[in-house]
Formats: structure tokens, sequence, C-alpha cells
């Protein structure tokens, strides 16, 4: 297959010019002055040798097979061939003429006349195969042109004189990669990230396409993801296939990329932060991770929805009727003290951990509690997080419930305790600002306001909303990676029926030493669980509240204690669902408990709308996330805002409390002073409380 590459004429310039004193031809003048002539040579010594013209007949037809032979081996295309034949037969030819005694005159003037041709035609020669120089890819001949425009394209809307060494087309058609070299003038990665959305209206992708730029093989390159087919617009079914015995320490699939590679999340170590508007497909995608931690042999997951628990109910429904042993979700937690104990078990299992885990830690030589089907990763699934956890009016539950679950996210990295947050919003003090830093994974899902998606991602360039079609389609950023636009699963509700036997009868049960610890609130879940979410007469019962403290360590676990409520022994599908005991309150050991503060939660109330925030700050904060630093010295900061002097921009930031530190710091060399992200943040969220007061607005 042909190909060519795509190099620009300065490096070709660079090469330093030598002079070349060999034979070899350096264009078709050259060849074909050197070939008539050795052709005149061969026939001047034939005539003084006196041979025969069969032998030139034999050495014409020797040199065309060979030279039939040598370019099927250099895949060289027909026109090639065809032209080396006829160069071979009109050479032999010419010879074996003048063998026979042609005419001096004759011979040179057809030889000239050969000659001519062979030069004029001699293009036709050339193998569109050329050898790429050291370090360059080659390109595809079908898609050279299009690595020339994107290259063309790039250096126009970048300003970066580019390479384009490779066009890689998607298996599935629906768009390519195109990797880029930049120059080595100081151009980065973000210089073309911050150029994606003006990449794809230059090269007029259809709405709901979209450019992606991610980092190449070496810091010096980049990958722009192009998709010409939106895939994110097409409804993905969750795979059916999909069994149980996977493991926490793989990656989670959620959905698929443009590309339709597995948008896929490592959660081990990673704590989880998704946002999204009402009817953005937030709950499908708990739904989707619900299915995928609770596949694995070595996780449980724990849910808190205090909205009604309307995400765990499908995930109940099949052991609430008897046809799964276990319910899929092991506690689940619809009001404010049923999800306190939860935390709070979840923390005191953590810390237990710290300590029990050593032993583990160490026969495994590692400092990463290593976890399987005996001590499994526990996972708090968080419906609707920002009524737990804005800042604002609370009842004493309520923040002690955001105490804990921020705890959880803080201390439970290493000994397995996790948080998957989502949230209607992620800004203007709905979620806490640690809470967004220590999760790993964010999704972003479709918002109103874009500055929400801006907050999530710390203003990353390359997040363009019009990239989203619809429910269900977000975007991803794990690590530090950009975030990438996918399209979640789709788990319909009889899908969620399948996943939760599978996963009932498989999944693991927590450990017993973290039984022990989470002591009468875990002991007891099923049977508040059967009546906050069973039907029928279980249902129609109130759900008493378990009595704070429930969830109290227990300093030395001792048997095994599980299955103390009639609810968990039954074991097996045989079993009817159990009557609700005749005392409502049985469960907690007849104690008579009040029923949930109704107050606790104003479950109708519509989320406060978001502060916008200043231009300014919002400009402030897009400017610390194009330098990909945390702090900023006041120069280049006032630059990138357009202020003439650091004075202005100081003047400009004061009316929202971000003055610049007190103390210089090192950056490219120097010590001076500026400013810190933290700060612009604090300012941020504070705005978006209402914490500070309007202040004019004050701009470039
Ligand atoms: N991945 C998806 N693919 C296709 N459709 C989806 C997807 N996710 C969600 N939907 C559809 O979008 C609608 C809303 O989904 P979902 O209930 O998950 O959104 P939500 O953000 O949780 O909304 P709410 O907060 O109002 O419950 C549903 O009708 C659902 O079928």
């Amino acid at each position: 297959m042909s190909t060519m590459s795509a190099r620009p004429a300065s490096r070709r310039r660079q090469q330093p010019a030598r002079l070349d004193w060999s034979l070899t031809p350096r264009g078709a003048v050259s060849g074909t002055v050197q070939g008539a002539l050795a052709l005149s040579a061969v026939a001047i010594g034939a005539d003084i040798a006196d041979l025969d013209p069969l032998i030139g007949v034999s050495a014409t037809m020797a040199a065309a097979t060979i030279s039939v032979l040598t370019s099927f081996h250099a895949q060289r295309p027909p026109a090639a061939l065809l032209y080396r034949m006829g160069c071979w037969l009109g050479a032999g030819g010419w010879l074996t003429w003048t063998m026979a005694g042609a005419g001096l005159r004759e011979a040179v003037l057809t030889l000239l006349a050969g000659a001519g041709l062979a030069g004029g035609l001699a293009p036709l020669a050339r193998s569109r195969k050329r050898a790429a120089a050291p370090g360059q890819e080659l390109v595809l001949a079908r898609t050279a042109q299009s690595a020339e425009q994107w290259q063309r394209r790039i250096q126009a809307v970048c300003r970066v004189p580019v390479t384009v060494t490779n066009v890689i087309a998607w298996p599935t058609g629906a768009g390519y990669d195109v990797h880029v070299d930049l120059p080595p003038t100081g151009a980065t990665v973000d210089t073309i990230a911050g150029q994606s959305k003006a990449l794809a209206a230059a090269a007029r992708l259809p709405h709901g396409c979209g450019v992606e730029v991610l980092d190449g093989a070496h810091r010096g390159s980049v990958v722009l993801r192009v998709s010409t087919v939106n895939r994110l617009q097409e409804r993905l079914p969750y795979p059916a296939d999909l069994g149980t015995g996977a493991s926490i320490y793989d990656p989670i699939g959620l959905g698929e990329f443009r590309d339709s590679s597995l948008a896929g999340i490592c959660l081990r170590e990673a704590a989880t932060l998704a946002i999204g508007k009402r009817g953005s497909g937030k709950t499908n995608l708990l739904d989707v991770l619900t299915a995928g931690i609770g596949r694995c042999r070595d996780a449980l997951v724990w849910h808190i929805d205090l909205n009604g628990g309307g995400l765990s109910q499908l995930w109940l429904t099949p052991w609430l009727e008897g046809r799964a042993p276990r319910p899929a979700v092991d506690w689940a937690a619809k009001d404010p003290e049923e999800a306190l104990a939860m935390a709070e078990a979840a923390v005191s299992i953590v810390k237990d951990r710290k300590n029990s885990g050593a032993a583990r830690k160490r026969a495994a030589n590692t400092k990463l509690l290593p976890l399987d089907e005996t001590l499994p990763e526990l996972f708090i699934v968080v419906d609707e997080a920002a009524e737990i956890m804005k800042d604002g009016t609370a009842t004493d539950v309520i923040r002690d419930l955001k105490a804990a679950l921020e705890e959880l996210q803080r201390i439970g990295r290493n000994e397995g305790g996790n948080v998957v947050v989502s949230s209607l919003r992620g800004a203007g003090g709905m979620i806490p600002v640690n809470v967004r830093k220590l999760s790993d994974v964010r999704i972003g899902m479709f918002v109103q306001d874009k500055s929400e998606l801006d907050f999530l991602f710390e203003y990353d360039p390359g997040i363009d909303p019009a990239d989203l079609t619809g429910p269900g389609s977000g975007f991803l950023r794990t690590d530090e990676e950009s975030p990438r636009p996918f399209k979640a699963w789709e788990l319909k509700p009889t899908d969620i029926e399948v996943q939760a036997v599978r996963i009932g009868q498989a999944r693991p049960d927590l450990d017993e030493r973290a039984q022990q610890i989470a002591g009468d609130a875990y002991a007891n879940r099923y049977a508040r669980m059967r009546r906050a979410f069973g039907s029928g007469s279980a249902a129609n019962l109130p759900a008493p509240a378990p009595q704070r403290p429930l969830a109290r360590p227990t300093p030395a676990p001792a048997a095994s204690a599980p299955g103390t409520n009639p609810f968990e022994a039954w074991g097996g599908f045989q079993s009817p669902a159990p009557a609700a005991p005749a005392n409502p309150f049985e469960a907690w050991g007849g104690l008579q408990i009040p029923a949930a503060p109704a107050a606790a939660l104003d479950q109708t109330a519509p989320a406060e709308p978001a502060r916008p925030l200043p231009e300014i700050v919002t400009r402030t904060l897009a400017a610390f996330a194009a330098a990909r630093d945390d702090r900023m010295h006041s120069e280049p900061l006032a630059e990138a805002l357009g202020f003439a002097t650091p004075a202005d921009l100081a003047e400009a930031l004061r009316p929202y409390g971000i003055t610049p530190m007190d103390q210089p710091f090192q950056r490219g060399g120097k010590a001076r002073r500026g400013y810190a992200l933290a700060d612009v943040e604090t300012a941020a969220e504070r705005i978006g409380r209402g914490e500070l007061p309007d202040a004019p607005e004050t701009s470039a």
C-alpha cells in the first residue's frame, strides 16, 4: 500500500547539505543519461566481441523477467512495473538490433529517441512508497489528504507548526485519530486542547461530534480523537453477558466512549463524584455503578437515597419478593438516621482495618490493604448528596452524616471504604471542595449551566456541552486525564432484576470482624430494609429510625453473630417473605423509638439556583487551569487576564476576597508574590453561597 509522509519544509531545511560523488542517479535526467551511456557501452563492447544477436535477445528476456519479479517483491504499483518492463524491452531490443548490424546513424538516433521517451516517462517509475525519516510514522495514502488537511488546519487554528505523523481510522468507522508532533518551541498539549472547539468547527464536524485532545506517546506529541458519527446519540443496552466474579482491582465499565472503546473506571482506590441535572441519566449511571461494583467478588454496595429510596428499590425487589437469597445491595438507607448509622459503621470498620489489616499487608508485602471475598471493599453510593453535603441549615443528624461521609472518603482509600457521590450540581456550596478534590473519578452528565461542568473539571478547556447528546451522555475524567465524552449503558428495570438476582446469589458477605464492629445497626438492617422498602403488609408498617448511637465500634470481635433477625436466616428462594413482627419496634429490642423527624430533609424543595460567578473569578480559575498550576505569579496572571499591571489585577480581585499570598514563591526560577488557586476556589465557593456581597464587576 502506498504511503506518504507529511513533513514541513522547515524540518527538511534543517538537514545539513553534503556533496554526493556517487554514481547513484539523482533524478530523471541523470538517470536517463547514465542509462543511455551504459547501453551504448554494452553495444560497442558486443560489436567488438562480435557476439551473436541471440545473446541480446536472451539478456533482454532475462532482464525483463527479473524486473517483473523485483517489482512484485517491492509491491510497486502497476505503472511502475510497466515502465520498468518497457525500459528493459526497449533497451534489449535496441541492443539486439545493433548487434544484428544496424547502421550507426539509425542506432544513435533511435537510442536518443528511446532515452528521451524513458526520461519523460520516468515519474511513472516512482514508487509512491517512500522511506520515512527516522522517528517518523507514515501516513496511509487514503488518509494522506486528511493528514495534510489536519496539519494545515491545526497550524491555522492553533498557530503552531505541527507535524501530522499518522491518521488512523477507528474500527467502528465513527471517526479517526490524528497523531500530531508538536514543534520544540514551547507548544504543549494544552495549546491544542484549548482550541478543540475551534478545530471541530474548522473541520465542519456534525453536531454532537468533536475533537478530543489526548496525550500522545511522549510529551511532545498529542492525539486528536475526531468523531465524525455521533455514537453518543445511540442507545447502548447494558451488556447482558456481564456475569459476576469480577474484581474491584479491574476497571468497572460504565458505557462507551465515542470510538466504542470501553468507558471504564478503576475504583479500588478512587472515590467518585457524578453531577447532572434531573433527567440527565444520573440514576441510571448509579445503577450501572451498582451493577459494576456488585459484580465484584471483593466488593459490597451500600445505598443512601434520602429522596424516597428510589435508587435502591429495584435492586431490593427480587430479595423482597423471595426470588433472591440476599439483597444485591447489602444495606440501603432512605432516612437520615439509617444513613448515619451506615456511614458511622463504615468509618468504624475502616478505622479498625487500619490496625487489623496490618498482618494482611505484611503477608502480601504491600502497603495497600489487599482485599478479596473475605475482606471486601465497601462502597457507599449516595444519590442526591447535595441534600446532605450542601452548606447551610441542616439537622444535627444530617450534619453528622455529612461529617461521616467526608471522613470515610478522607480516610478510607487504603482500607477499602469508598464513596460514590451524585448531585444535581457540583458548585455553589452544594458539594464541599474537599469531596470534589478527593474524587479522582469525576462524571459530568448534562447540566443546565456550563459553569457546573467547568467547576467539576476545573476549567478544562476541552469541555463543550455541545458534545453531549441527551440522557446518558456525559464527560468522564479519571485521574488527571482530560474529560472525555461517553455514553452510559442503559440499565432497564428488567436488566436490574436480572443483575440483582445474580448479585444477590454471588456477592460476598461483609467480613465477620466488620460485622461485629458495625454492631446491631448492621445485624438488624434487613428487618428495617424490609419495612422501608418492602411491599404488602411489611411496607405499610412505619419504618422505625435507629436510635443513635447504633454503630459503635465493638473493641474485640468475638464469634460471628450475623443473622440474628429471622429474615436473614431464611437463606433460600423457597421461603416466602416473612411477615412483619407484631411490634414494629421489636427489631430494636423493644425500644420505642420515635419516627425519623420528617423535617430532616425538605425532599420536595428544589435546589437553590446557582449564584453565577463574576466573570473575573471564572476567568481567573480558567487561567490557573490553563497554567496547570496551583500558584501563579501576579505578572503572568495579570497578563493572562488582560490587565495592564499586577496592581490593576489586585484591584479587580479584591472585592471578591482574593488577594496575593503573603509570601513570595518560586516559579520559573524567580521568587515573586502571586495568587493561590485555593484562595480563588474558596472565594468562588463563598460567592456561590452568597457569603460575599455582590461587588461591581471589574474587567480588563
Ligand atoms: N444511558 C442511557 N441511555 C438512554 N437513555 C437513558 C440513559 N440514561 C437515562 N436514560 C433515560 O433518561 C431518563 C432519565 O434517566 P434517569 O432517571 O436516570 O435520570 P436522572 O438524572 O436520575 O433524573 P431524576 O433526577 O429526575 O431521577 C429515563 O427515561 C431513562 O430511560
